[in-house]
């Protein structure tokens, strides 16, 4: 498992690009027949890839840096299935989910084991630490609270699906959903905002191979661009902004972990105090 430590602002403009991506951008999460994880000291969030090839399931083991028996003694997970699907058994319990299915896992559990039911199954992995157990429960994409949000004029109409929510099943600390950009459309995010209470990770996904979304983050007044490819992740700390434009429309999974689980407190800022 990779460790990253938490940065301050006012570091940030200290860092070349090589040294940006270094601390926030999360590549090479999607490795076939291997689970990927990477230890972010902001909000202590977990954030990972499992990747199951057919006939060659995938359990999920607790790294020695977390010093406990099982993955789950502390924690509580969400997995995303940003591929064809797949299923996932949790101490016996098998669920089979379909694209942009999300199964939250809670604290205590004590086998995950993610399995091919095709080609192309992938699981996005988010982990927060958690003070008690909540049930396991698979959120289909259906039963996702759905807003549309934004207006083609500005390039920004798309779908806001929120799968783990203050309204819904009950986590310790992760809110987590799929935002999908219609045709034409290429913002997302707009108008921008800071929610100094969580840290917030974004995975990029369904963007084509010869495509790219820049990502913004920094303190609204000093952003820095990150280029993103498919399934890249980008760790937004409490401080940042975390927008982007790409050169198509995609989708990409939100996840928030930190002091509350409002979707709604966010800090609103005005496109023209950007920059
Ligand atoms: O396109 C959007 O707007 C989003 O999806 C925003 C994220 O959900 C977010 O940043 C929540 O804090
Ligand atoms: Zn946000």
């Amino acid at each position: 498992m990779q460790i990253r430590h938490a940065t301050h602002p006012d570091d940030l403009a200290l860092l070349d690009s090589a040294e940006l991506k270094d601390r926030f951008l999360l590549g090479d999460l999607f490795v076939p027949g291997e689970a990927s994880l990477v230890y972010s000291h902001h909000d202590r969030m977990i954030l990972g890839g499992a990747v199951p090839l057919e006939g060659a399931p995938i359990t999920l083991e607790a790294p020695d840096d977390l010093r406990a028996e099982y993955f789950l003694e502390r924690r509580e997970l969400a997995a995303v299935a940003v591929g064809a699907g797949g299923a996932i058994t949790v101490d016996g319990t098998r669920f089979e989910l379909a694209n942009k299915d999300v199964l939250y896992v809670g604290r205590g559990a004590r086998e995950v084991v993610f399995e091919a039911t095709g080609p192309d199954s992938a699981f996005f992995l988010a982990s927060a630490t958690s003070h008690t157990s909540f049930p396991t429960t698979l959120v289909p994409l259906a039963e996702a609270l759905t807003s549309e949000t934004g207006d083609k004029a500005t390039a920004n109409e798309r779908t806001v699906y929120k799968h783990l929510h203050d309204e819904g099943v009950r986590t310790s600390q992760l809110v987590l959903g799929i935002t999908a950009l219609k045709p034409g459309s290429v913002w997302n995010s707009m108008p921008p905002h800071t929610h100094d209470r969580r840290t917030e990770v974004y995975l990029y996904m369904d963007l084509p191979e010869e495509h790219r979304v820049q990502h913004f983050m920094g303190e609204p007044s000093d952003l820095r661009p990150l280029a993103m490819k498919n399934r890249d992740g980008v760790i937004s700390p409490s401080w940042s902004v975390h927008f982007g434009a790409g050169s198509t429309n995609y989708s990409f999974v939100w996840v928030m972990a930190g002091e509350n689980q409002s979707f709604a407190d966010m800090d609103q800022l005005a496109v023209t105090q950007l920059g």
